[in-house]
């Protein structure tokens, strides 16, 4: 591995299609560019459908990407299982939203935590190694002759975080890690988990469908939309002042409460499915500042320090609505 590229994922015009019976050719992921960098947490939001999961796996090489190149650490990251996994997968980790996916249900904790502590830690340190891993996800290190099943659905998420850092990785890919926990536990996890990544001084990226958890704990906020990254941007000045309709919507929605409580505004429409995506801006259909323009594709905008896909921001192009956004 080459040890001197800072350990930095990089997505570069990325695209992803399957092939579906029924459904024909689906481009879940349309052309998206993102960077996460050692100690930064970035925020993946966007509605179900809109391609978040198909990234998250591309990043850690369990699909392919069908043009465009992901980079961790300066080396491309390829698919598993063509050959040995290299320095590339190890540094990168993912939690899934089913621990069970990193978790095998017929073995003990321990074993499976073993099994991810680096070979370079030997003997008597590697037992001590996985009681170390349990400690620092809040678990009694009994815990290690037990098996998944005898753990709630928040210690199983817990351990899988463990299994997760064995490993002892510089970038985490959490994908909706707290989506199926029940609410106390979801702060927990939540709160341990970005603990965790600041102690250790690691990288996450963190999907979420949930837009006001993501702003709790993001430090950059990359909004996703039908494939597409249509907003991206330091995560306080995203909240503070969304370019992009569709981020505007999102925020919308969101519950509000404090001295002027205000009931969540409802996002209009469904995602259309990505086989039969719009032609132009792809939220164009849902978008009430939708305007001749929008027939064509938006490019995606500098902004200096933040981007934004939308042609309301576009001088040329920008009617007086842009204003009223
Ligand atoms: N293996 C597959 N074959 C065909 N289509 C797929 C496959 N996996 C995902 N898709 C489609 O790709 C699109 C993006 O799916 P993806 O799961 O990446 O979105 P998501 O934003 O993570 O949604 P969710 O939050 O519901 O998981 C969807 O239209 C989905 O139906």
């Amino acid at each position: 591995m080459n040890t001197t590229a800072p350990a930095r994922l990089s997505f570069t015009d990325v695209e992803v299609e399957y092939r579906s019976r029924g459904r024909g050719r689906v481009r879940a992921v349309a052309g998206v560019s993102l960077e996460v960098s050692p100690g930064q947490i970035v925020g993946l939001v966007g509605e179900s459908g809109c391609g978040k999961s198909t990234l998250a796996r591309v990043a850690v090489g369990l699909s392919a990407p069908s043009a465009g190149t992901v980079e961790y650490a300066g080396r491309p990251v390829t698919p598993l299982g063509w050959r040995p996994r290299s320095g590339a997968e190890v540094g990168l980790q993912m939690v899934f939203q089913n621990p069970y996916a990193s978790l095998n249900p017929r073995r003990t904790i321990g074993s499976q935590l073993l099994d991810g502590v680096p070979a370079a830690v030997a003997g008597s340190a590697r037992r001590a190694r996985v009681h170390e891993l349990l400690e620092r996800v809040a678990m009694p290190t009994s815990a290690a002759q037990r098996y998944p099943h005898q753990f709630s659905g928040g210690q199983r998420q817990r351990l899988a975080i463990a299994r997760a850092l064995a490993p002892e990785p510089r970038m985490i890919i959490a994908d909706e890690p707290v989506t199926a926990l029940d609410a106390s536990s979801q702060a927990q996890v939540v709160n341990l988990l970005v603990g965790l990544v600041r102690d250790l001084d690691m990288g996450m990226l963190f999907i979420s469908h949930d837009l006001a958890l993501v702003h709790e704990i993001a430090d950059v906020t990359a909004v996703m939309y039908l494939g597409r990254i249509v907003e991206s941007a330091p995560t306080r000045e995203l909240w503070r002042e969304p370019r992009h309709p569709y981020t505007r919507a999102l925020i919308d929605a969101v519950p509000q409460i404090g001295p002027t409580p205000r009931l969540p505004a409802i996002l209009a429409g469904e995602v259309p499915d990505p086989a039969n995506a719009p032609t132009g801006c792809r939220f164009r259909p849902r978008c009430p500042h939708a305007f001749a323009p929008c027939g064509e594709q938006p490019p995606t905008v500098d902004l200096g320090g933040r981007s934004v896909a939308c042609w309301l921001t576009d001088s040329a192009t920008a009617p007086t609505v842009a204003r009223s956004l």
